[in-house]
């Protein structure tokens, strides 16, 4: 069995990594931190892991961290930065689901982020946890930076037109729309039922900060920089990231069956019959982006409609996934469930 830590227990990303791992044939959960709850057993906070895991929240202490084989940081922006080079040190992998190592240019992720950069001699060996663009590079990574929610889904939905060439590069659009769990568990005034509930806003338009890491990605596949306008919002749903993104196409080509080709062997990226909508309700619980191509009125805009489950393929279940490849595992293993419908 391969002996895992979770830095962070309490939070959304946190438990979702649990409720994953319940189920992963090869993985013993050895520690699972939380300052606040330190003591308590992670089934009281949770009721749905009782049985599952009974052991108690810990402190985030190196040395226990350290006799892990894989750590995940499911902790806020900031946090893992300055523990990895210990954990690395101690021969432990280690995969953040956070921010601290997505973004290559430092001076870029200080700006966005707002903090020096606590480890930056370890930002150039992360390697982005995008399995679709990444694999080979992840089996070796000892660092995984796990991408964002808004940036798994807009980049994989334009991956196979900026890799291809066909596209426009300069006039990229991402209208988003995310669920309440993507801002965290962390209690806040605008998260609250009476702010949210029934209401449907735009945030973060003057700039938001994964607009860096999805130019990051899409320059890196076009191999020049890219242009992108990036809207993100909130609307009143518990999970689910739901991205319309339009492009213009250069090139008359058959788009379905470029799509289809391209994800053809990935295991969580459906690209969806033509003519498909899908639902952000139709993915909860299980792992995939799925996503549908439409060219309305057989126009030069291509509209891709990308939607995944923010706390699976958006952080936790990807986490999984890139666990999976680091350790030459099934990449499926945990990550087979059924979606819940309704
Ligand atoms: N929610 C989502 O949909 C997504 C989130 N992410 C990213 O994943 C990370 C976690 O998100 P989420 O689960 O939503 O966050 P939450 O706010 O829900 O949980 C944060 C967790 O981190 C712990 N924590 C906070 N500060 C520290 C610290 N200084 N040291 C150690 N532990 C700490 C908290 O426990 P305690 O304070 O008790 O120690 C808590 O368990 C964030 O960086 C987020 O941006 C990424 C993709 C999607
Ligand atoms: C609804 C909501 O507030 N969503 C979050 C995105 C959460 C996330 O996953 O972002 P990081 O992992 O990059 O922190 C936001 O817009 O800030």
């Amino acid at each position: 069995m391969v002996k895992v830590g979770i830095v962070g227990g309490t939070g959304y990303t946190g438990v979702e990594l649990l409720r994953l791992l319940a189920g992963h044939p090869e993985v013993d959960v050895a520690v699972i931190t939380s300052r606040a709850e330190a003591g308590r057993p992670v089934s009281d906070i949770y009721p749905n892991l009782r049985g599952h895991f009974d052991i108690p929240f810990t402190e985030p202490e190196l040395d226990q961290l350290k006799s892990c084989d894989l750590v995940f940081f499911a902790t806020p922006n900031g946090t893992a930065m300055k523990m990895v080079p210990e954990l690395l040190d101690g021969n432990c992998k280690v995969i953040d689901l956070a921010a601290d190592f997505r973004i290559k240019d430092l001076a870029v992720w200080e700006q966005w982020y707002g903090m020096p950069h606590a480890c930056p001699e370890r930002v150039a060996e992360a390697v982005y946890g995008l399995p679709e663009v990444n694999r080979q590079a992840i089996r070796q990574a000892r660092l995984v930076a796990n991408p964002g929610c808004y940036p798994t889904a807009t980049t994989l939905g334009f991956l196979p037109l900026v890799e291809a060439g066909l596209v426009n590069l300069t006039g990229l659009i991402a209208d988003c729309k995310s669920g309440v769990s993507g801002a965290g568990r962390g209690a806040s005034v605008g998260m609250l039922m009476g702010e949210v509930g029934e209401s449907f806003k735009a945030y973060g338009v003057p700039g938001h900060r994964h607009m860096p890491e999805i130019k990051q990605n899409l320059s890196v596949a076009a191999g020049q920089d890219v242009a992108l306008t990036f809207v993100a919002h909130l609307v009143p749903m518990i999970r689910g990231i739901h991205s319309t993104l339009y492009a213009t196409i250069t090139s008359d080509v058959d788009l379905q069956a470029m799509y289809e080709q391209r994800y053809a062997n990935e295991p969580f990226v459906d690209v969806l019959p033509a003519g498909s909508h899908p639902e952000t309700r139709s993915v909860r619980g299980i792992n995939h982006c799925r996503m549908a191509i439409h060219r309305p009125q057989g126009g030069d805009t291509v509209v891709i409609l990308s939607v995944i489950d923010n706390l699976v393929k958006g952080a936790a279940g990807q986490a999984v996934q890139n666990m999976n490849i680091m350790l030459g595992l099934d990449e499926t293993l945990g990550l087979q469930a059924v979606a819940l419908l309704p």
